[in-house]
């Protein structure tokens, strides 16, 4: 549902006007000493739930009939409920076990959360359709980040995992496409509309899953995308993963090129005898297209979109 109907400028400020979760600095989530300061409490005073309804949007949506009448309750009730977070551990990461280990044994057994009926209940779990725990989700909500020392170690780790590439922020339903690629190490992966590179660090870590230590795997990645500004982006988030396996381009999807290869695709380089190029067309193993959308679905990370559609 991404940036449909909306103009460049509309669509950037509505990027600007929207909070990043994981970018909250210490000094807005306290005083900066992690105390509440005095201007804390007084915003607070003012401050009012986002009201998560626009009938507009009801309108619109029920139109489109993609939601069958009698799940429509249902489906305004899960928009509403903030979008737990949640993150990849990187298996191709030498450290991931201890990182698992970490996540298991110090902060799942710590972490406590509040339900909605204010009964505990776990704030960190693994995913439990992600192959081999590698995925987590998180329910912790501000005040109990405030409230809960542990929970602000917590915060730190992934903010430090996340910067050296062991772990990855993202959306669960976006970790789902790559698994039904089932991508192999040998692989050659096209990811047609890439940008920002969730998807694409995801594939390289398949690409890199069962490769020897120190060596490289066989596959490769092409992400391309469009919009030069999100290759860009694409290109700070995959370089944490320090692959020599990544092609970048800046491409029309619908006009991606044909490219050669210099060697066949099985890697064997006892092909090449010294003076013919052993040139052969690049065919894919693996496609994906992850088309933009109308980002409607972001109204949970971002309740303010619903007084804004
Ligand atoms: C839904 S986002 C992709 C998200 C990305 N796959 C990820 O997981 O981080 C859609 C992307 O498609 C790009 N795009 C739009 N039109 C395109 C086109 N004709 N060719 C290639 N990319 C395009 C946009 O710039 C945007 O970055």
């Amino acid at each position: 549902m991404g940036g449909r109907g909306r103009s460049r400028t509309q669509r950037k400020h509505f990027r600007q006007s929207r909070e990043n979760v994981w970018k909250r600095s210490k000094s807005e989530i306290s005083g900066g000493d992690g105390q509440l300061s005095d201007g804390d409490d007084k915003q607070r005073t003012h401050w009012e739930p986002f009201a998560t309804k626009n009938e507009a949007f009801d309108e619109y949506y029920r139109e489109q009939e993609i939601v069958p009448h009698e799940e429509w309750d249902t489906f305004i009730e899960y928009l509403r409920k903030p979008l737990p977070a949640a993150f990849r551990v990187n298996a191709s990461s030498p450290f991931y076990e201890d990182i698992l280990s970490q996540l298991e044994n110090e902060f799942r057994k710590s972490l406590q959360a509040e339900d909605e009926e204010g009964l505990e209940v776990e704030a960190i779990k693994p995913l439990p359709w992600y192959p081999d725990n590698l995925a987590w989700q998180s329910i912790f909500s501000r005040n109990e980040l405030r409230k809960n020392q542990t929970l602000e170690r917590f915060h730190e780790f992934l903010k430090l995992q996340n910067e050296t590439g062991n772990i990855t922020r993202q959306e669960a339903v976006s970790m789902v496409p790559p698994l039904f690629l089932d991508v192999h190490p040998d692989h050659f992966v096209l990811d047609m509309c890439a940008a920002p590179g969730s998807k694409t660090f995801q594939l390289l870590e398949m690409v890199y899953k069962l490769t020897e230590p120190g060596s490289l795997p066989r596959g490769l990645v092409i992400a391309n995308d469009l919009d030069v500004q999100r290759c860009n982006l694409l290109i700070h988030q995959t370089k944490r993963m320090c692959t020599a396996n990544l092609i970048v381009t800046n491409h029309e999807a619908q006009h991606f090129p044909s490219c050669n290869l210099l060697r066949n695709h099985s890697g064997d380089s006892q092909a090449w005898n010294g003076t013919e190029l052993p040139i052969q067309k690049l065919q894919f193993d693996r496609v994906l297209c992850d088309v933009p959308c109308s980002g409607d679905g972001t109204l949970r990370k971002a309740p303010d979109i619903w007084k804004k559609w």
